[in-house]
């Protein structure tokens, strides 16, 4: 479907840098038929901008659409999630006391396995895909299961949406249940093979789709299958996921099992890097790059951080997962300090919620818990450990230009400039009248109540912190309307 030239008039709030929101009010953004910013003015009156700026792109107003942003509105990137599992969105909140490895068994292999039956993968994937473009989310790094065909239709079904999209069929032949495992590392690689073959069938240039080599994490997957999905990626240029150092029986078994005599890892010359790690296994195989998308990373030493950082992987923190499920509190922090790009997953379904503004809350909570256990065990000085908090910013961040590089998408979405791709969302806050009610047109059914005092700063942060989906009017991807609020 191709989208008209629009023009969109209001307010506009980006990332400037990880610690700055620039706010453009009175602005106007010029989108043309592809999709892409062709020119951005502002502060500006609707009339003087269009005699000014229509001839100079050689737009006629005829073939222009407008889309106003109303009081109490105002357009933001889209979301970037960088790491969910679409397979087990119907487990999204089920979880009970259990910890990573029994949860694995427990709730999602059965769950996952069972999505080889075509309809019921259907019904899953199409809802998660809505579902995700309702919370504003414009591009996934998806996990589907081990079945190709369905990866497949997640592929479909993300592209008939609209939705940016990197698509994982799930790789991992050890360690799992009989009933859901590759049966050979050959079978694993032909399944993986067929997908990426289906992609770019139907996606030829991956404007919206793209395959992602998705080894599941270091327990599931033997060495030698791991070293064919790091060679298959390199030859087609790939992204690869996985997840590192969730939780810490899940880093004694990978010890266990991949000891130098199998990895034929040494210690490099990163200050004694322990060739026994988890990130040196990745390493040792060849998995680490800054294609790499690593999800959790919570337990990392600083041997392993550095050697993250040298390779360039960037991480997804998942802190409504890591809280979930008990897995530990991610530094992002420290992470970022030691040159990592950080992003956010919502980690579905070990994380609960498949709302990416949920987890950029979730980032700041969880940051004020890495702040105060490193004051209360004495490890840092209250000005250091203060230094772990993160700020609306910084998570608003991450949940769009750090996303953006984190699937390999920098300086094509993630912010509003000349040249990159209209991903957007325009958020509407309820904006209370002087009888103390918020008009249905103002986003009036939210959680969020505007008085009119507050700064834009304030504002964003009132969203972040007591908002939703019901403010999340409309979504666009690439220029075209992908979701709107009825
Ligand atoms: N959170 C999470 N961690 C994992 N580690 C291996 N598989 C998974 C998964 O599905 N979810
Ligand atoms: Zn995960």
């Amino acid at each position: 479907m191709a989208a008209r030239k629009t023009l969109y008039l209001g307010t506009f709030v980006h990332s400037e840098s990880l610690t700055e929101l620039e706010f453009l009010y009175d602005g106007a953004v010029f989108v043309n038929e592809s999709g892409t910013i062709v020119a951005i003015q502002g502060p500006c009156e609707e009339a003087k901008v269009k005699e000014m700026m229509f001839p100079r792109l050689g737009w006629a107003e005829a073939d222009v659409d407008i889309v106003r942003a109303k009081d109490g509105e105002f357009f933001f990137p889209g979301f970037i999630d960088t790491h969910i599992h679409a397979s087990q969105y119907p487990n999204a909140g089920i979880f009970g006391q259990s910890t990573l490895l029994d949860w694995l068994n427990t709730y999602t292999f059965p769950l996952e396995a069972s999505l080889a039956d075509p309809a019921k993968a259907r019904r899953v994937y199409s809802r998660v895909v809505r579902r995700t473009l309702a919370h504003g989310t414009t591009c996934a790094a998806y996990y589907a299961t081990i079945d190709a065909a369905s990866t497949n239709l997640l592929a479909d079904l993300c592209l008939a949406a609209g939705q940016r999209a990197l698509i994982g069929r799930v790789c991992m032949d050890q360690l799992s249940p009989d009933y859901y495992r590759d049966a050979s590392p050959e079978a694993a690689m032909a399944a993986t093979r067929q997908t990426i073959e289906h992609i770019r069938a139907v996606d030829p240039q991956m404007e919206i789709v793209r395959p992602i080599i998705t080894p599941r994490f270091a327990p599931a997957c033997s060495m030698d299958l791991m070293r064919q999905l790091a060679e298959l990626a390199n030859e087609q240029n790939l992204p690869i996921q996985t997840h590192i150092s969730e939780n810490v029986n899940e880093i004694a078994l990978v010890k266990s099992l991949f000891p130098p005599s199998v990895t034929g890892a040494t210690p490099t010359d990163d200050n004694g890097q322990d060739p026994t790690s988890y990130a040196s296994v990745y390493d040792a195989a060849g998995l680490l790059n800054d294609r790499t998308i690593l999800a959790h990373a919570v337990h990392l030493t600083e041997g392993e951080a550095r050697l993250v950082a040298r390779r360039g992987a960037k991480v997804s923190h998942c802190p409504c997962s890591n809280s979930a499920l008990g897995s530990g509190a991610a530094r992002v922090r420290w992470l970022l300090d030691r040159g990592i790009v950080c992003s956010l997953g919502s980690d579905v379904s070990g994380g609960y919620s498949p709302s990416v503004l949920e987890a950029a809350r979730a980032a700041v909570l969880v940051s004020r818990h890495v702040a105060q256990g490193a004051a209360a065990a004495g490890q840092a000085a209250e000005e250091e450990a203060d230094r772990q908090k993160l700020s609306v910013e910084e998570v608003l961040y991450l949940a769009t230009r750090g996303g953006a590089e984190a699937v390999g998408l920098a300086g094509k979405v993630g912010g509003f400039e000349v040249g990159m791709e209209w991903d957007a969302q325009l958020i509407g806050l309820g904006v209370v009248g002087e009888d103390g009610e918020v008009e249905e047109q103002d986003g009036g059914d939210g959680n969020v109540d505007v008085f009119g005092w507050e700064s834009w700063p304030d504002r964003v942060a009132k969203w972040v912190y007591t908002g939703d989906d019901r403010n999340t009017k409309r979504v666009w991807v690439k220029g075209r309307l992908v979701h709107e609020r009825k």
